[in-house]
């Protein structure tokens, strides 16, 4: 078995877009904060040695876990865009995760996110010199105009929905975050910034229910999703 591998989470959202009165992340979920059961399925992952946990300023919400099955729990403090959170979190990572070593990041928000396909991703994707889950477009795709009508139908060949975890070497993705946020460019995942440098992420198709809890309603298709994978 290869080396187990760290896992930065980024969880310093303000969850606006669910509108609770705290960030989504602690907003319970099958009784117990959300956060917990994205942090569960890592930790109890074989293949992940431990969870760099990256907050938002003053967050107080944090419960300081500090160890889940073993695997230590680490956190530090993020920044105003999930990229700058995510860079803060590589950077964090203990001295001896190496430059050449593949790190995953993946959202606080997916907490359906199955093992088969994390592993999926490493044993696909470090061939391939790092890579995402996602899943191909199934839907027509349009573009609407700025009164909600439909303007144009957009091409679907070729177009993927792009999920989480996504891993890459640890000193590459920093390289490209940080080369992306010196340009002024807000990358929107991981894998921008590395095509931006020039690189081809793999991409792998995952189960289509790692969804990341964004709006409200969302919560009671997470709890249905996760009733379902006990
Ligand atoms: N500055 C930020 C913004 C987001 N995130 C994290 O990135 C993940 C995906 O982001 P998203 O779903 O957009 O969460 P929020 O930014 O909290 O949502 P919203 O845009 O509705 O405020 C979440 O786990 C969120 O906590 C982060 O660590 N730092
Ligand atoms: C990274 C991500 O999960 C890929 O789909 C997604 O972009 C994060 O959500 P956000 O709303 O874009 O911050």
């Amino acid at each position: 078995m290869s080396a187990a591998l760290w896992c930065v989470v980024p969880a310093a959202g303000r969850g606006t877009r669910v509108g609770g009165s705290i960030p989504k992340q602690y907003l319970p979920l099958a009784g117990r904060a959300l956060i917990l059961h994205t942090l569960e399925r890592l930790a109890l992952h074989p293949r992940i040695a431990g969870l760099m946990v990256v907050l938002g300023e003053g967050d107080g919400h944090w419960p300081g876990v500090a160890e889940l099955y073993g695997k230590p729990v680490l956190t530090t403090i993020g920044g105003a865009e999930r990229c700058d959170s995510v860079l803060a979190g590589v950077r964090a990572l203990p001295a001896n995760v190496s430059d050449d070593t593949f790190v995953l990041v993946h959202d606080a928000a997916r907490p359906c996110v199955r093992e088969a396909d994390i592993t999926r991703l490493m044993d696909v994707g470090m061939p391939a010199g790092g890579g995402l889950l996602g899943a191909p477009l199934r839907d027509t795709l349009k573009r609407a105009n700025s009164d909600g009508r439909s303007e144009v139908t957009e091409p679907r060949d070729h177009r993927w929905r792009a999920f989480t975890p996504q891993m890459f070497r640890r000193g590459e993705l920093s390289a490209a975050l940080q080369s992306a946020h010196g340009a002024g460019v807000t990358v929107s995942d991981e894998a921008m910034a590395m095509e931006r440098a020039g690189f081809a992420p793999c991409l792998v198709e995952g189960a289509e229910d790692n969804i990341k809890v964004t709006t409200a309603t969302d919560f009671a298709l997470a709890e249905f999703l996760l009733s379902r994978m006990k």
